[in-house]
């Protein structure tokens, strides 16, 4: 709903407002429209205004093109207007090296293009010069295709070895690198690196850049990562981290009836780390303010951080045609004209804001401020306006089920993904895009009204099965049970204590939902809405260890885990797994009870298999010890 705003006159003398909208908000105005300016704008339309005024809107940036002096599309009764400043090239990189010195590299950059522009012939170093400034002013401005192009510009033939020409190839070099480090292109900026160093092997900098770049491309190669030192460097101040993504585990391929997918490209087992991926982009909540974004083309409204990660998409992606190509490569619904190369015009690509949008909408995940640990309902792709929400290009290839094969945790903007059960290599992994605890109903309307698909998962086919008694007495029994929860907390001290009547009314409430799930359907499938009250019944009966144990297994079944305890030995078939903290809680309980009756071997057992799904929904073991660990 916010725009940029001036008045505008038309050739005729005519004046009207002008909104451009979708902008960054940090986005200065008078840079956009400063006064004077002359623009074009393309397909320019009215929108009527509450009080029945009328404005100019523009919703897609790159419709609105602002004019230099002397380009013929400026109508003459205009042009007249514009006084001509003949300024030489040297006295506009002068301006240029002002303002990049004042921090305004937007500026800066405009004023190198127009040295550019006016740099005449016999003026080579002048041109190299202004590239390799204008490299520097749009690295800061996360404009990196173009960073490199100018870098690569600015370099001196290698014949001409003074001591001039080596700094100044050393600098645009060392530019060069560093944005391609920015687009996550590691050995290709190892490349610009390692050519900075062969120039000068003293080179600090570069020295130290290599040595980063070179942990980036471990990382890429090995996925060897060390999750508890990411964990604790993430910050709220520090979210983004410094590091790459591990994705050669899978591949995008088309399927036979769900469009794309992602599948694996060797065999998995559950626990493995099937991909981690860095942000493309992530949107966090701006203090108190809720923003709203009406999207023209959907008629839909969205609450919260879509807005801003829209902008900023936008503002990436109009600057670096190799963002542009990866982001709209991606499922846009289908209603949208697909570009084989992105379009480029005056160094921007051209952007339809609505296909941006419904990008973002239809691939969005929902992600924590920080990182996993610290909030447990990040389950949900991204309709939730509370979270976070932001872009993962491999990710986006997944499709749903509401039983995935693996688990996505988030350690600042970094999604790590584990898998659930055994994927066979060339299998195709599946995500949940919405929790399997809401309501089958619910879910499949959500699923379709959003994403426009049914979902045919074996929950979904079991569910499709169950009589509608059922289903309203399940209904009926979860809003029992949250209340019963809600009011019965345990106090891990006062177990004991626990009246017989309230643990004997936990039993039935329990054997009663357990029965809306008919035998025959769910054998292999979980069975959620029992999950919590089943770990209550679990948790009052601790003090008789044995028959607690048999308790808690019982919830890692209804959590879709079949464990099976033979003396020492535990095996655990994950074939309806869902992962929840609920499962590391039941884990550890049992676990405990193993202990006190004895049977070290199968508790150890339990803790690990617990910690391996905390730290599947964690995405690393930093916290397991100080909430879960044995005293
Ligand atoms: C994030 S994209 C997933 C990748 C997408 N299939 C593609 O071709 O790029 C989400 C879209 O994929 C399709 N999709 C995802 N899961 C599906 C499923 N289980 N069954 C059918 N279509 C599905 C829907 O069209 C959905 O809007």
């Amino acid at each position: 709903m916010t725009s940029i705003q001036n008045a505008v006159e038309d050739e005729f003398g005519d004046v009207d407002r002008l909104a451009i909208y979708n902008l960054l908000p940090s986005t200065s105005p008078s840079a956009v429209l400063p006064l004077g300016a002359i623009v074009a704008i393309k397909e320019p339309y009215y929108k009527r205004t509450a009080d029945g005024g009328l404005f100019v809107r523009v919703d897609h940036p790159t419709d609105f093109v602002p004019l230099k002096p002397g380009n013929s599309i400026i109508p003459s009764s205009l042009a007249a207007r514009i006084t001509k400043k003949s300024t030489s090239a040297l006295r506009l990189k002068e301006c240029g090296n002002s303002a990049f010195k004042s921090g305004d590299f937007e500026t800066a950059a405009d004023f190198y293009s127009d040295a550019l522009e006016v740099a005449g012939q016999g003026e080579d170093e002048l041109k190299q010069d202004l590239h390799r400034n204008r490299a520097a002013a749009n690295l800061r401005i996360g404009r990196y295709d173009l960073a490199i192009t100018d870098a690569l510009a600015s370099l001196l033939p290698p014949g001409n070895t003074s001591e001039t020409t080596r700094s100044v190839n050393i600098k645009a070099l060392y530019r060069a690198g560093k944005a391609a480090y920015e687009m996550q292109d590691f050995n290709q900026a190892k490349r610009y690196f390692d050519q900075a160093l062969e120039l000068d092997g003293g080179h600090k900098e570069a020295r130290a850049e290599i040595a980063r770049t070179v942990k980036r491309i471990s990382e890429q190669e090995n996925g060897h990562y060390n999750f508890v030192v990411m964990a604790k460097s993430a910050t709220m101040q520090h979210s983004q981290l410094d590091h790459s993504s591990f994705l050669r585990r899978t591949k995008v391929s088309q399927t036979d009836n769900r469009g794309r997918g992602l599948f694996s490209t060797e065999r998995l087992v559950p626990g493995d780390i099937v991909f981690v991926e860095k942000a493309f982009n992530v949107a966090h909540r701006d203090g108190e303010n809720i923003s709203v974004l009406l999207n023209l083309n959907t008629d839909r409204i969205s609450l919260g951080t879509h807005n801003l990660r829209l902008y900023g998409t936008i503002d990436k992606i109009i600057w670096n045609p190799t963002f542009a190509k990866n982001y709209l490569d991606l499922f846009d619904g289908g209603k949208f004209k697909r570009e084989e190369e992105p379009k480029v015009i005056d160094g921007r690509v051209i952007v339809d804001t609505f296909q941006v949008q419904s990008i973002a909408e239809l691939n969005g995940f929902g992600c924590p401020r920080v990182k996993s640990r610290d909030e447990s309902d990040t389950n949900e792709k991204s309709l939730d306006h509370e979270t976070s929400t932001g872009i993962w290009l491999q990710a986006s290839y997944a499709n749903h089920s509401c039983l995935p094969n693996v688990t996505r945790a988030f350690i600042g903007d970094m999604m790590i993904v584990h898998a659930v059960r055994d994927i066979p290599a060339g299998g195709e992994i599946f995500m949940g895009y919405l929790s399997p605890d809401i309501p089958f109903a619910e879910r499949t309307k959500r699923l379709n009204d959003h994403y426009g698909f049914r979902c045919h998962c074996d929950l979904c086919q079991a569910e499709a099965e169950v009589p509608k008694v059922a289903v309203e007495k399940r209904a009926r029994l979860s809003k029992e049970i949250k209340l019963f929860l809600s009011t019965n907390r345990l106090n891990s001290n006062d177990i004991g204590m626990i009246p017989g009547a309230k643990k004997a009314r936990a039993r039935q409430l329990l054997v009663e939902i357990r029965e809306t799930y008919p035998k025959a359907l769910f054998e292999q499938l979980p069975r959620l809405q029992c999950v919590e009250i089943g770990l209550w019944v679990a948790q009052s009966a601790m003090v008789k260890p044995q028959y607690a144990l048999g308790k808690f297994i019982d919830v890692l079944r209804d959590l879709g885990y079949f464990v099976t305890i033979k003396g020492r030995n535990v095996t655990v078939d994950r074939r309806g797994a869902v992962q929840r903290v609920h499962a590391v809680h039941a884990a550890m309980y049992a676990a405990q009870c193993l202990a006190a009756i004895g049977n070290e071997g199968a508790a150890l057992a339990l803790e690990s298999f617990g910690k391996g799904v905390f730290i599947a929904i964690s995405g690393s073991e930093d916290g397991f010890a100080v909430e879960f660990g044995r005293s």
